[in-house]
């Protein structure tokens, strides 16, 4: 199933073995789901995690959300029962953690089917310096960073402005948008902290991400705001297209909107904005 062409402006982290979680998201504003085999489930409910998010896939009721499982690293003692149960399931994309190369995307191409897309967990030095390689691979269709993992790899400290991180969002930001591929932020981690979360996302939507990961149900509604366009850009977007077609009618290819020029990349770019707002819409 198909991953693209939808908007990924809160991605929301449930973890597999949490009943009450994996049925409350249903009810959720959450653009995308990760149902989380990994970190979020202690090594002795692994198993039972797995089967419970196998039923809560098999019955559904996740409407429009896209659907993504993070499973257990292949170099883990559950990372290949992982796919071997979970393969199969409805859901659009099977996430590996601590992708170092693209090898570690052809060992997961090798045990999986045809059915989900892979995306992967960009967290570790020598994932991001391979991000370009990663992203290249053509089953690869989005990137997660993880910035609690990063940190820990970095021994940087935690500020808010992740200055010591900067290198790694943007590499693997720019590998992602070299192949097409989505590229979602890393958690914050002070989930009742809304005022930390919007200015976190703001400099994440910024940057260029096209969303946020979520640990908590409260964190959807910001994330939702700070990654949709705004009405202003939505207007702005129109009014561009709309000034650079009547120029072109002139034989000229440069308007000007609110002062600024407007040629044929800011016209994509309209467009791409204007696209971006449709599919929010239609996930209501
Ligand atoms: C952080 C939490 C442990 C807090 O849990 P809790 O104290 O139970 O929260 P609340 O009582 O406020 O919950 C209120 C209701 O919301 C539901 N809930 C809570 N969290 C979620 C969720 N993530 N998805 C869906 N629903 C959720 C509760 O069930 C309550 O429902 P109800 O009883 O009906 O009112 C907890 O939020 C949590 O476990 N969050 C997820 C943590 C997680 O997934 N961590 C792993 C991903 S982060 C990571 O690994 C990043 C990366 O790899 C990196 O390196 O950075
Ligand atoms: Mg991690």
């Amino acid at each position: 199933m198909d991953t693209a062409f939808r908007p990924y402006r809160s991605v929301l982290y449930i973890p597999g073995s949490k009943e009450r979680a994996l049925d409350k998201a249903r009810g959720l504003a959450c653009d995308a789901i990760i149902f989380d085999l990994e970190d979020a489930v202690t090594p002795d409910a692994k198993g039972e995690a797995r089967e419970t998010l196998k039923a809560a896939l098999a019955q559904d009721g996740y409407g429009e959300r896209a659907k993504i499982i993070r499973i257990n690293g292949l170099d883990t003692d559950w990372g290949a029962d992982d796919v071997r149960v979970l393969k199969d399931a409805k859901a659009h994309a099977m996430l590996l953690p601590k992708v170092n190369s693209v090898a570690d995307v052809e060992a997961l191409d090798a045990l999986m089917g045809e059915t989900m897309d892979i995306w992967c967990m960009i967290e570790t030095p020598l994932g991001v310096f391979n991000a370009l390689e990663i992203a290249a691979h053509p089953r690869v269709k989005g990137f997660v960073a993880g910035t609690n993992d990063l940190a820990k790899e970095l021994n940087c400290r935690n500020r808010a402005d992740r200055l010591p991180m900067m290198f790694a969002l943007q590499q693997m930001l720019l590998a992602a948008r070299a192949y097409g591929v989505i590229c979602v932020d890393g958690v914050y981690n002070q989930y009742l902290d809304e005022e930390g979360l919007a200015a976190e996302c703001e400099q994440g939507r910024d940057l260029g991400f096209d969303g946020k990961t979520l640990i908590h149900p409260a964190q959807v509604e910001g994330a939702n705001r700070a990654f949709a366009p705004s009405d202003a850009e939505v207007d702005l977007a129109k009014r561009q297209i709309a000034a650079h077609e009547e120029i072109e009618k002139t034989g000229q290819g440069v308007a000007v909107v609110d002062g600024k020029i407007v040629e044929n990349l800011h016209v994509e770019t309209a467009k791409k904005t204007l696209a971006k707002a449709e599919a929010i819409a239609r996930m209501a």
